[in-house]
């Protein structure tokens, strides 16, 4: 048992694949957390979706302990281990605030990147003790020299103090370890108060219920003993307490300064809501600990069965998903051509790639997901203020007096070459400039705002295209603005197709109108009649395309006798169908509910 002097909590945090999950599994090994014949590369990332994409998506927090050879002691470490990604910034304050120090890890053949800023400003706001240092030394491409002035001028600290480690090799990370014992002070709390714990993040599990994750600001939990969550005003006897090894592993109490989990055997999610304080029932605390904002959806997108009679079991999928992920948001949705479904809202793309992977993988469902899009908000003539989130929803023209988009703030990092392709990139997405700055005599930051919804299309794409993947992005979202919006329809065979709506701006609608049926004609297989695509503003055609009939025969190809052959290639057109749905006449395979995703250029 530590004394709360020999606590240290800190966070890893890092633009993505900058190295946080190898850093932190060097940290296990180096403090023999995690037994050798179990260890296995990025160990934190335990879902198996996190593995294969070689991302993390949930935080992990882990107590270590190190004894340092400055002054012999043994110190007690929550490292928390967060995601990368811009979608999973929320997860990254949550972590923050439990924590008194932050470990800065930039990749030392790249640079400072957008997330490096992102979350550097994020934990400098949550008042943490920064310790920065350039990771993957160890790669014949790493410039240490010019990241650590890059770092140093971010931060304002002496280039030479910054370490330089490789989460591969260990080389340095011991340093590193006795800079936080150093530099990162202990949590403040006050032991003999009334007993608070914030919970910072929630699991659940099918079997124990909801587990919290903690931080315990004042005071000390015992296993056996009756908690409040202070907001929602649930009541419950700690079933189980303690930290993870990552395993959970029980303890009798956790005290002042502590991370770990409480599982109280309660089923609701909302009953033990992240961001909520935890007192004891019996001499509790008053004053609850600040909580977080809540998050908001941005993407929003339809997603139905492709079978009809799934839609009982996506219901009960999308309800247990909600209890992991807080973000997720969802509610019942008709749509003309696609029957019974939900439309969800979700954070960003990947999110909502993820959302989508582990409903059909997990729970074994197979999805149509209509084209991704924003919320807007709309005023209408006669006073009346809408939300619409599904473009199809989207009044008539007539009635409506101004609709307004949401806008972000995006930071774009980049080699100086690209500056004049960025600029031309930002400007066809509608961007305003806002400003420009030299990271090093090399490294440009340039600001834009933009239209989310120019960001969802394709905008990241094209960015890593037209830079080589050089240029890195971040964005936050600050606000509505008005724009001058219009719905785009696309009729198939002469019928409306509701769920491939989406909202457009003025100046680009034909241009969008023509590279969409251009791009539905490719997809659409052939049927056994001409089936015309027209893009249409309200009655009038923008653009027309044709799918010519004819049956596509995958057997013509081999000719002569091998059946089995033949057989296998039958069997692969019957599975590629499975992803087709009938929309009036016309059947339609997923890709073509996604070709907005690819609509590039269009003007
Ligand atoms: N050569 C070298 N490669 C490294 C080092 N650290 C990490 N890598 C590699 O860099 C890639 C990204 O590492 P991760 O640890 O997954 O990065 P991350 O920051 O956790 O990524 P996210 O969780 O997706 O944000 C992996 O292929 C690692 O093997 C290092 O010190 N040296």
């Amino acid at each position: 048992m530590a004394d709360q002097s020999q606590i240290r909590n800190f966070s890893i945090i890092a633009h993505i694949d900058h190295g946080k999950s190898t850093l932190a599994d060097r940290i296990l090994e180096l403090t023999q957390t995690v037994d050798p014949r179990l260890m296995r590369a990025q160990l934190l990332d335990s879902m198996e979706l996190e593995r294969e994409r070689g991302i993390t998506i949930k935080s992990q927090a882990v107590r270590v302990y190190f004894t340092s050879r400055r002054d012999g002691e043994t110190y007690q470490f929550h490292l928390i281990d967060t995601p990368g990604h811009v979608d999973f910034t929320y997860e990254v304050s949550r972590s923050l605030a439990a924590c008194e120090g932050a470990l800065l890890v930039v990749d030392a053949s790249q640079g400072v990147e957008a997330q490096t800023l992102a979350n550097t400003y994020l934990a400098v706001d949550a008042g943490l003790e920064l310790i920065p240092c350039l990771n993957k030394i160890d790669l014949p491409g790493a410039e240490p020299e010019r990241v650590a002035a890059e770092v140093a001028e971010l931060l304002g600290e002496p280039a030479d103090a910054i370490k330089r480690i490789s989460g591969k090799t260990g080389e340095g990370v011991l340093e590193v370890l006795e800079e936080l014992v150093e530099k990162v002070p202990p949590p403040e709390g006050d032991p003999d108060a009334a007993p608070r714990a914030v919970i910072f993040d929630s699991e659940f599990d099918q079997y124990r219920g909801v587990v919290a994750y903690i931080r315990v600001v004042d005071g000390t939990f015992r296993k056996g003993e009756a908690i409040r969550a202070m907001a929602t005003g649930t009541e419950a006897d700690i079933d189980d307490i303690g930290y993870f090894t990552p395993a959970m592993t029980s303890a009798d109490h956790l005290t002042v300064g502590e991370v770990g989990y409480v599982i109280t055997g309660i089923k609701d999610v909302t009953k033990l809501r992240v961001g909520d304080t935890i007192t004891t029932k019996r001499a509790g605390a008053e004053e609850a600990l600040p909580g977080y904002r809540d998050v908001q959806p941005v993407v929003f997108c339809g997603m139905f069965p492709i079978e009809a009679d799934d839609y009982g079991d996506l219901r009960d999928a999308l309800e247990k998903l909600t209890l992991n992920d807080a973000a997720l948001h969802w509610e019942p949705e008709t749509s003309d051509a696609l029957g019974f479904g939900f439309r969800c809202g979700f954070l960003g793309l990947l999110h909502m790639d993820i959302v989508r992977e582990r409903l059909e993988r997990e729970y074994d469902l197979n999805l149509m997901c209509t084209m991704p899009s924003v919320g807007f908000e709309v005023s209408l003539t006669n006073g009346e203020e809408l939300h619409v989130y599904n473009p199809s929803d989207m009044p008539e023209p007539a009635r409506i007096k101004e609709i307004r988009e949401p806008y972000v703030k995006a930071t774009i990092i980049t080699p100086k070459e690209y500056v004049g392709t960025i600029m031309e990139l930002c400007q066809d997405k509608r961007g305003e400039h806002d400003g420009m700055t030299y990271l090093s005599a090399d490294r440009v930051q340039m600001m834009y705002d933009l239209p989310l919804s120019e960001i969802v299309m394709d905008f990241f794409d094209q960015l890593k295209s037209r830079t080589r993947g050089y240029a890195s992005l971040d964005y936050e979202v600050t606000g509505m603005k008005a724009s001058n919006l219009v719905r785009l329809d696309v009729l198939l065979a002469g019928d409306v197709v509701d769920a491939l709506s989406m909202l457009v701006h003025k100046d680009k609608a034909y241009g969008v109108g023509r590279t969409l049926t251009e791009k539905l004609r490719e997809k659409i297989p052939r049927q056994q009649y001409d089936v015309p695509i027209q893009a249409a503003i309200g009655s009038h055609i923008v653009a027309r395309e044709t799918v010519k009939a004819f049956r596509k025969d995958v057997t013509a190809k081999c000719y002569g006798g091998d059946i089995s052959r033949k057989r296998k290639l039958l069997e692969k057109q019957k599975e590629g169908k499975r992803r087709m749905k009938q929309v009036g006449r016309v059947e339609v395979p997923q890709e073509a509910f996604l070709a907005v995703l690819e609509l590039g250029d269009a003007k």
